[in-house]
């Protein structure tokens, strides 16, 4: 049994103009101590995705489909349970640490509560838990009586980390955690994510609109556009030699790990994402898509066999396969 496993997931927003479907149909699994990659622009859904598996959603948000973590469905869990669960079995590290700390709590306090919330530690255990964790996110043990506005932004984010591992997750979900970080720092952070998930078994989410970020960090990779997965593989597999043109564009986006100069819009793409209220007719992809056919405005393609282990929602990558077949 996968420890995560998507089946079907999708999120409507209600909105007063109506209703905004941010993530249509993702199925993805999750193998225990593996890690997954999402990539898309801004506005596929990564987010709204992320914060799905842990029912951090708005109200307004309604979610279909299954969410299994280690078999037990997230969206159908009681309060109790899904309170128990988020730090315990899953914590997430968000975007920009500067928004995810409270500014006027000492950093250790922040650390320390939700192994004090869990019930996990008494109070001077949890101290000792927290010199610990700043230890392994490569803080000195002082820091903990330190305000978040004392530190850096990497070494904030490096406290989001801690937090993240204090109640020893079996999951963590990473939403764009170095995206605010300047490059030298971005590098370290990511190297840092990397071995605390391998030397403690962690699997491991992470969202990034750089694929070559996810590429580094990640086995597998999931690419996301308009809300839905567009391509899924090995992740240095689609990195190199990506089968749908979407994911063949961001990866000539983003060549190498932080490179500064390419960190701008996907080459070759023109326009902008789609309005996910007002979305092309066929794949929703055509309208910016440089090998689109006519028919490309007509069929709705759905992930499709495009090598051994790998999907994807193009008809090249299906005419592909079936000459390779
Ligand atoms: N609270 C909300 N109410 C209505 N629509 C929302 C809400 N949050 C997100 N959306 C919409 O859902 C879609 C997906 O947004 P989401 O933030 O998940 O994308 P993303 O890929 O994570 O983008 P980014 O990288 O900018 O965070 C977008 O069209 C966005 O405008």
């Amino acid at each position: 049994m996968s420890l995560l496993e998507l089946d079907d997931v999708s999120v409507t927003y209600r909105i007063a103009s109506g209703e905004v479907p941010a993530v249509r149909g993702v199925s993805l699994k999750l193998e225990a101590g593996a890690a997954l990659g999402v990539a898309g622009e801004s506005g596929s859904g990564k987010s709204t995705l992320a914060m799905a598996l842990l029912r951090l959603l708005p109200k307004d948000a309604k979610i279909g489909g299954r969410i299994l973590l280690d078999g037990e469905d997230v969206l159908t869990m009681k309060w109790g349970r899904m309170r128990a669960v988020r730090w315990a079995e899953a914590s997430i590290v968000f975007q920009g640490a500067q928004h995810g700390l409270n500014p006027v709590r000492r950093i250790g306090d922040q650390i320390a509560e939700p192994l004090l919330v869990h019930n996990l530690a008494k109070p001077d255990a949890a101290r000792e838990r927290v010199a610990e964790l700043l230890d392994a996110v490569g803080l000195p043990a002082w820091r903990a009586r330190s305000y978040p506005h004392e530190l850096s932004g990497g070494q904030r984010q490096r406290v989001m980390i801690a937090m993240a591992l204090a109640c020893s997750p079996r999951l963590i979900i990473a939403d764009e955690p170095t995206t605010a970080l300047d490059v030298m720092v971005q590098a370290q952070v990511l190297s840092l994510i990397k071995d605390l998930v391998a030397e403690r078994g962690i699997s491991l989410i992470m969202i990034s609109h750089d694929l070559s970020v996810l590429a580094d960090v990640c086995d597998q990779l999931a690419v996301m556009y308009a809300g839905r997965v567009v391509e899924h593989g090995p992740s240095h597999e689609v990195f190199h030699d990506a089968k749908h043109p979407y994911s063949r564009a961001l990866a000539a986006a983003f060549p190498t790990v932080g490179d500064p100069v390419s960190r701008m819009a996907p080459k070759g793409l023109g326009g902008d994402p789609p309005d996910p209220m007002d979305l092309p007719s066929g794949c929703a992809f055509h309208p910016r898509c440089p090998v689109a056919r006519d028919t490309c405005a007509e069929l709705d393609v759905r992930l499709w066999p495009a090598g051994p282990g790998r999907t994807a929602a193009c008809v090249h990558a299906r005419a592909e396969e079936e000459v390779g077949s």
